[in-house]
């Protein structure tokens, strides 16, 4: 059966998740993972980094609760309820399924995680889940910074700060118009974030301009009181093959 599986999958090209398909590459056998692979790829069920783990603190668990009981929870077969927002899954890996990529060793393809979810210790660095509105106007996530993300003792470095704003508006651009690449990233920090603190980035689209999405952003500490960083971004739309070519 498995070798069946590789037979069929091996020969259509890339599975990546929100992608739009690419062409078919050429059929090559070197294309073709290993049916071992391909049946842990098909039956291994992906860890969703979204939902609660033991290290979210009180304020992350209740921003959490607040947001998520006015989302829409997807059931199979039953219609939206109808709410406002929706939970977005995190998974940490997309090149699970990439089988196309032309220029991607093994390795990288086997090993490579997303930069957000690759630190195994529950609360360590960036725990966070985003919540989109519906009419996909507004993004919100709630984040709690782990001690690994020290800059300036006891705050938050910039960088993870960036990473974040990079994730929560590329996200909401890839909801919007999948996939897109980041073209323009402003960032003005405004006041530090505690380590440890759990903090509102929101994202707003402001407007589209045929493949570009142009996106506002704030961190505000959660009562929203206190502005932490502010920054634009700017999106492009690319195709499959812009990624592809490297
Ligand atoms: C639900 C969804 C779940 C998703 C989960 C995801 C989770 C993770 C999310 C994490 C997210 C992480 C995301 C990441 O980390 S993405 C990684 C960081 N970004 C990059 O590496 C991008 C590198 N750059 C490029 O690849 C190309 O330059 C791009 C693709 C951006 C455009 O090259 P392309 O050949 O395609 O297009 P074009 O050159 O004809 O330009 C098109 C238009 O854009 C305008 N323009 C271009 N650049 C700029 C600029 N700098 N300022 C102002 N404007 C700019 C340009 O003038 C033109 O305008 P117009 O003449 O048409 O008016």
């Amino acid at each position: 059966m498995a070798r069946n599986l590789a037979r069929i999958l091996g020969g259509c090209g890339s599975l990546v998740p929100f992608m739009k398909t690419p062409a078919c590459p050429p059929r090559n056998s070197s294309s073709i993972p290993p049916a071992r692979t391909l049946v842990q790829m098909l039956f291994s069920k992906s860890r969703d980094f979204s939902l609660p783990n033991s290290s979210w603190g009180e304020e992350m668990m209740r921003l959490y609760e607040f947001y998520n009981g006015q989302s829409d929870v997807e059931t199979e077969g039953e219609e939206n309820q109808g709410r406002e927002w929706k939970r977005l899954p995190s998974y940490n890996r997309s090149l699970k399924y990439a089988t196309g990529g032309v220029y991607l060793s093994k390795i990288i393809q086997s090993k490579a995680r997303l930069f957000t979810r690759n630190i195994r210790e529950p609360g360590a660095a960036f725990e966070y889940v985003l919540f989109i509105n519906k009419e996909k106007e507004r993004c919100v996530c709630v984040f709690q910074a782990g001690h690994l993300l020290e800059g300036p003792p006891g705050h938050v470095h910039g960088g993870a700060i960036a990473t974040m704003i990079d994730t929560v508006t590329g996200t909401h651009a890839s909801a919007i118009s999948a996939p897109v690449m980041t073209a323009n990233l402003n960032i003005d920090y405004r006041s530090p974030i505690p380590l440890g603190s759990t903090v509102l980035i929101e994202s707003t689209l402001e407007k589209t301009e045929g493949r570009k999405l142009y996106i506002s952003c704030k961190v505000t500490s959660t009562d929203g009181s206190k502005r932490h960083t502010d920054a634009t971004a700017l999106f492009v739309s690319i195709s499959v093959a812009h990624l592809l070519k490297g």
